[in-house]
């Protein structure tokens, strides 16, 4: 794991491709010694390429020329036998280079999923999952591409290039001269391309996030798709990001399109000038035939990295767009710091609100909590009722720090929350959320969740105190019955038993029901409100409820509208003021009677 400083020095640097190379070291170096037998494979290996073509001269200078036909045997034997031990140090240099970018990406991918851990709400709220899942796995693997091809690519065109000249100078330097003559043209073709291609890797790695994001989109809200018959709409949406992410690669194939054939036809002109000018100067006596043929044996050398050099461009600037979004995320720095502290805490579930108010970043006019003070005693059960938006979830969710207030503060066991560890004080929460999320295991797995130590007894004794025991021991597999993904497979009142059932298998110190028995019947909720009593006494307890039913015998009721505690006190209290408390509470009181239903309103 790379520390952030470290890796902010290198995102601070100047020079952009360098510090991109700068940055993706940090991931590689620690192969360091792979790398290095890789390289003296590398160099035997390349080395060989020059015995082959010099062989071939002998032969027309000796065999063909000199009339020595006994020399051709071991000739050819010589060069069967170098052709296999090039192909062997070719493939264990390979071998290693791969493996050295598959480290990398080890460790690239762990950096980036403790990120993703450290990131809070405000992260999450501002990137679509799509995104994040495009730089999971498209990115990292243009970064392994780069690493496990790339690299020995362009070290190997950059060996050709250079022995090439100096062999083929030992042999002509008029011939050679005369071929590098033409270099010039090639690189300025390939920095043009690579200009080119700059904007256009980085359109499509954008465009590709899009896409996937719709597709991630798609799948999550496929009941809703299918519930609504927006089928159509939706393969209509798709294809027009189809076909913007299919332009955004035709434009690149387009540049490469421009480039490549000059590119190709450059490299191609060597041939000519060595036939050309190389037949020119045997016909005049300044070089054998036999010089010829093994300048020609060379000539690919020269050749190959020409070639090569535009495919290679492209494959960095795929690497430049992944390393810019990939640092981008590990760059990104959390609103509230996550501060690594092992030292376990327990805290006694006093919670002070003095004062709170909370805006978020990007609506800084419309504050979402104003001014909230109360004070909830360890063991108190705190109900909050209100309309919907009116702050309720805000109000909990600053509990747990996953944000913090923007003026007054929250104040745990006497102390700003904003004091603690993050991690060490969420240990003491459990919160059972509006939007459940069960994870794709089994449920035994998904309550002890919190406390993966458990045992089974313990699991069911949490799971009859949310009165999940029942359905749960009702199904095939009972407490080993793997859930779908989000849980699907469960009624949306069994996912909130068993979302109960975690919360409360933490054994928090406090306990924060949002909405938690919003989809089981009244009857379920009495039942599990009565389990819960027995519990209650020993943590604190915000209960946010629709139904007052639910709150009605917590020490401290707040009605919320529009982010303000309009109302506060114990249900009776609340009754006695004739406030808006009372009218909720006659009106769900009639609906009651009226319909005989648990009411939602
Ligand atoms: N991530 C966010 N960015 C900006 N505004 C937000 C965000 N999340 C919530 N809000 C706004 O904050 C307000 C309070 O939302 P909150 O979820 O706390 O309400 P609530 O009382 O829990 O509602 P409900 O009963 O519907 O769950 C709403 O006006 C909502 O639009």
């Amino acid at each position: 794991m790379i520390e952030s400083e470290e890796f902010q020095y290198f995102w601070d640097a100047e020079g952009y491709v360098m510090s991109n190379f700068q940055w993706i070291w940090q991931y590689v170096k620690s192969n360091r010694k792979k790398l290095w037998v890789a390289l003296v494979f590398f160099i035997i290996s390349t080395a060989l390429i020059l015995v082959n073509p010099y062989v071939m001269g002998q032969i027309v200078d000796r065999v063909i020329d000199g009339n020595q036909g006994s020399l051709l045997v071991p000739l050819l034997l010589l060069m069967i036998g170098v052709t296999v031990l090039r192909t062997i140090t070719r493939y264990i240099y390979q071998i290693l280079f791969e493996q050295t970018g598959q480290n990398a990406l080890f460790d690239l991918r762990e950096d980036m999923y403790r990120k993703l851990q450290e990131l809070d709400f405000d992260f999450f709220n501002h990137t679509r999952v799509g995104d994040i899942m495009t730089r999971m796995t498209g990115d990292t693997d243009a970064i392994r591409h780069f690493i496990s091809w790339v690299s020995y690519q362009v070290l190997e065109c950059l060996f050709y290039f250079i022995v090439s000249i100096i062999v083929m100078m030992s042999i002509s330097w008029q011939l050679t001269l005369a071929l590098v003559a033409v270099t010039p043209l090639i690189f300025i073709l390939t920095q043009q391309m690579a200009r080119a291609q700059h904007p256009v890797f980085f359109q499509i790695r954008q465009s590709f996030s899009r896409l996937n994001s719709m597709v991630e989109e798609n799948i999550s809200g496929n009941r809703v798709v299918k519930a609504f018959v927006r089928e159509d709409f939706e393969i209509k949406k798709f294809n027009e990001h189809n076909e913007d992410y299919k332009q955004k690669n035709m434009a690149a194939a387009n540049v490469s399109k421009a480039y490549l054939p000059w590119q190709d036809g450059t490299a191609n002109s060597l041939s000519v000038i060595t036939l050309v000018f190389g037949g020119y100067l045997v016909i005049k006596g300044q070089m054998t035939l036999g010089d010829l043929v093994v300048f020609n044996g060379y000539l690919w050398m020269l050749n190959q990295p020409m070639r090569m050099s535009g495919w290679l461009i492209n494959d960095v600037e795929r690497f430049a767009a992944s390393c810019v979004k990939i640092r981008q995320m590990l760059a990104a720095k959390p609103s509230i710091e996550v501060r690594l502290d092992q030292k376990p805490l327990r805290v006694q579930g006093k919670v002070v609100f003095d004062h709170v108010s909370f805006h978020f970043s990007d609506d800084p006019e419309h504050n979402v909590l104003s001014d909230i003070t109360f004070t909830a005693e360890p063991g108190e059960t705190v109900g909050i009722i209100g309309e919907t938006g009116a702050g309720k979830t805000t109000l909990v969710n600053m509990i747990g720090r996953f944000y913090d207030p923007t003026s007054g503060k929250v104040t745990i066991d006497d102390k700003n929350a904003s004091d603690y560890p993050i991690r060490r004080l969420r240990d003491n929460i459990a919160m059972v959320m509006q939007d459940v999320f069960l994870f794709s295991n089994t449920i035994s797995d998904n309550i002890a969740f919190g406390r993966p130590d458990m045992d089974t007894v313990y699991v069911q004794s949490v799971a009859r105190i949310a009165d999940a025991d029942n359905f749960i021991m009702r199904m095939p597999n009972g407490y080993d019955t793997i859930v779908g993904e989000r849980g699907v497979g469960l009624s949306g009142g069994q996912k909130q038993r068993i979302s109960l059932a975690r919360a409360l298998a933490k054994d928090p110190s406090i306990l924060i029901l949002d909405d938690t028995t919003s989809a089981v019947d009244m009857e379920t909720e009495t039942k599990i409100q009565h389990e819960l009593a027995g519990l209650t006494t020993k943590r604190t307890t915000f209960i946010i409820a629709n139904r007052i039913s639910s709150v009605r015998d917590a020490n401290l009721i707040l009605l919320m509208e529009k982010g303000r505690v309009v109302e506060s006190g114990t249900h009776d209290e609340l009754m006695a003021l004739k406030g808006k408390y009372y009218e909720v509470f006659q009106k769900q009181l009639g609906l009651e009677k009226g319909e005989q239903l648990g009411t939602a309103e």
